[in-house]
């Protein structure tokens, strides 16, 4: 009867990363369950890029601006003179309300795939466009290995999906996602800062210790290839060894029927401080409440209801 057994686990694998849909094929299916990472091709059109780059360089001349928006300058030119181009921006953060940038959020063949992951009832929680800039010899254009959880309080964890669209051709030499495939499967570890002599960027916290022998794949993709990611998922970016600046946009999304949860104790807690300590300075946000508040505020509901988050 042994055989039987085995057959069944072929024919019926487990499924707790994916939900039951009519759009994965098996294979995309088993490969998430798998891997925890899933790239679809040419998903994005070239118009709908070519328009989020425009708008995100009028962002960037400062002609556009939108409430809650982070923009950030990479950490090697953190200190020097603001030029209003792209070539001082290293990511445009939270830019829910900026209808040109966020449309890229509500694309209705991303939400199909996004709805396989975490359900019918969608909110994006977090929205980035990251223009990598050439590295300017500290290697600070790196992103740590890292898992995106670790920034965020609610779960679980299987009902967040990050959607990463490549907005130009990204390989090695442009500095492309490089990701642990498997590693979703295990626990949200401990993130600090990596001890990189030439500075690392505010927030970009790095896994502590993981699996060494775990081989590395690199995501080569092609503009408007997406590849949908687990929070679990470890994953970084390399070093943008070309005069380019390498653009990606990205949402994550949540099921809005997840809870948040109190970060407290847990191996969140320095980020959460790190977080308050930056809203005290821009916002005047104290408390954890307060925390909590401003992930409600943020998200925006792109499919179904508004239930928990
Ligand atoms: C899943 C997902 C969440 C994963 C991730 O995205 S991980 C990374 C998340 N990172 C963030 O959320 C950081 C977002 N960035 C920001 O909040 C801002 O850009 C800040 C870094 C706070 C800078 O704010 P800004 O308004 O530009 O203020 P200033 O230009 O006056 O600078 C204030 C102090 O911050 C320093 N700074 C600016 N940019 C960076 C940088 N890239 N890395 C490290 N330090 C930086 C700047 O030198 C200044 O320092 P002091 O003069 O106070 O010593
Ligand atoms: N020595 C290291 N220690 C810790 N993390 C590293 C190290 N080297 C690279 N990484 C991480 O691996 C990812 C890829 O970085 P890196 O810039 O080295 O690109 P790469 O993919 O290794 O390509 P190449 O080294 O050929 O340019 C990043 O997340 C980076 O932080
Ligand atoms: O370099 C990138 O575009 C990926 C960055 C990333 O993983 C993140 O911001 O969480
Ligand atoms: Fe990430
Ligand atoms: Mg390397």
């Amino acid at each position: 009867m042994k055989t039987c057994d085995v057959d069944f686990a072929i024919v019926f694998p487990p499924t707790r990363y994916t939900l039951d849909n009519d759009l994965l094929t098996t294979e995309q299916r088993q490969f998430y369950e798998e891997n925890g990472f899933l790239v679809i091709k040419n998903l994005v059109s070239h118009k709908d890029i070519d328009e989020f780059r425009e708008v995100f360089e009028k962002v960037c001349k400062k002609e556009l601006t939108a409430p809650g928006m982070v923009v950030m300058r990479d950490v090697a030119i953190a200190k020097s003179e603001y030029v209003p181009d792209q070539k001082a921006i290293t990511k445009v953060q939270d830019f829910q309300e900026l209808p040109g940038l966020f449309r890229y959020c509500s694309l209705p063949q991303i939400l199909k795939y996004v709805e396989c992951f975490i359900g019918p009832n969608i909110m994006s929680m977090h929205t980035m466009l990251i223009n990598k800039p050439p590295d300017a010899g500290k290697k600070t254009s790196r992103h740590p290995m890292h898992q995106d959880l670790h920034y965020f309080p609610f779960r679980p964890a299987d009902r967040i999906v990050c959607a990463w669209t490549a907005m130009e051709r990204i390989d090695r030499s442009n500095g492309c996602l490089v990701v642990l495939p498997g590693t979703h499967k295990g626990e949200l570890k401990q993130h600090d800062y990596p001890e990189w002599e030439g500075g690392v960027n505010k927030m970009y916290h790095g896994v502590r210790d993981y699996d060494p022998n775990i081989p590395r794949v690199h995501l080569t993709m092609e503009k408007g290839d997406t590849v949908f990611f687990h929070p679990i998922l470890i994953h970084g970016s390399g070093m943008n060894k070309t005069a380019g600046f390498r653009k990606a946009i990205s949402c994550h999304y949540a099921s809005s029927d997840c809870d948040y949860i109190d970060v407290k104790g847990t191996t969140q807690e320095n980020i959460e401080k790190e977080v308050i300590e930056l809203a005290l300075k821009r916002y005047g946000l104290e408390s954890e409440i307060a925390l909590k508040d401003a992930w409600m505020a943020k998200g925006r509901v792109v499919q179904g209801e508004r239930n928990n988050l």
